[in-house]
């Protein structure tokens, strides 16, 4: 029997049809190639309620725009059952671009009187780090986890990520500070000259991982 796990795309506002395009393209790949054990079946689904948070294995929180997102999970009564799947059962979450500000400890140059966050991973980032939604950019990264096992001696052709009013993680916080289980690994660092100091692209702790831009 095919082992079924569910992926939700948290649904309130962004890119969930980009998500769930891609995730499902994503799986198709990784049929092609099963990997040894029980075959994989995955189901996608959009995730507005409890119920539907409640079947997930694993949750995407896409880019748009975290305060809104923020707003509407509140609204909706989803913001306290999205902080128990992140923090409590510890399931995996990836947040792309608002998903990462939304995943942080602590967020900068929010909009004014601060705004809600799920928290789980201790980073703080900056909003808006490169400017605002017409100075958007698409940058080559080199990742060098994407390196296939069988081809190590190969240079890794670029990542195309696409940055659009993209944050960035100003720093890694300290563990000990906020007590954290899983010291926050970094994957890949994108700096830009006209940008002061340095952003994190990809990274991760334990379950979670995040991304500044969206990769196509
Ligand atoms: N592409 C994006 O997701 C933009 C994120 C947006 N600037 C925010 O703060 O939520």
């Amino acid at each position: 029997m095919a082992k079924l796990i569910t992926v939700g795309v948290l649904a309130l506002q962004g890119g969930v049809v980009e998500h769930l395009s891609l995730l499902e393209k994503a799986a198709a790949q990784i049929n092609l190639s099963p990997q040894q054990g029980k075959p994989l079946t995955f189901s996608f689904i959009e995730v507005r309620t409890i119920d539907q948070l409640a079947k997930c294995d694993a949750l995407i929180i896409p880019g748009g725009e975290s305060t809104t997102m923020a707003i509407v999970a509140r609204r909706l009564g989803l913001m306290d059952s999205l902080r128990d799947f992140v923090k409590v059962q510890h399931k995996p979450v990836w947040g792309t671009c608002a998903g990462l500000v939304l995943l942080s400890e602590q967020a900068s140059a929010t909009k004014q009187g601060g705004q809600e966050l799920l928290g789980g991973l201790d980073v703080r980032v900056q909003r808006n780090r490169y400017g605002t939604q017409v100075q958007s950019f698409v940058a080559p990264l080199k990742l060098d986890f994407l390196r296939e096992k069988s081809s190590t001696e190969d240079e890794v052709p670029p990542f195309r990520g696409v940055f659009i009013r993209a944050p960035a993680v100003e720093e890694v916080l300290v563990k000990e500070k906020l007590g954290a289980k899983q010291p926050v690994e970094v994957l890949g660092v994108y700096r830009r000259n006209d940008a002061d100091g340095q952003g994190y692209t990809f990274g991760g702790s334990g379950k979670l991982w995040i991304q500044c831009g969206m990769g196509t």
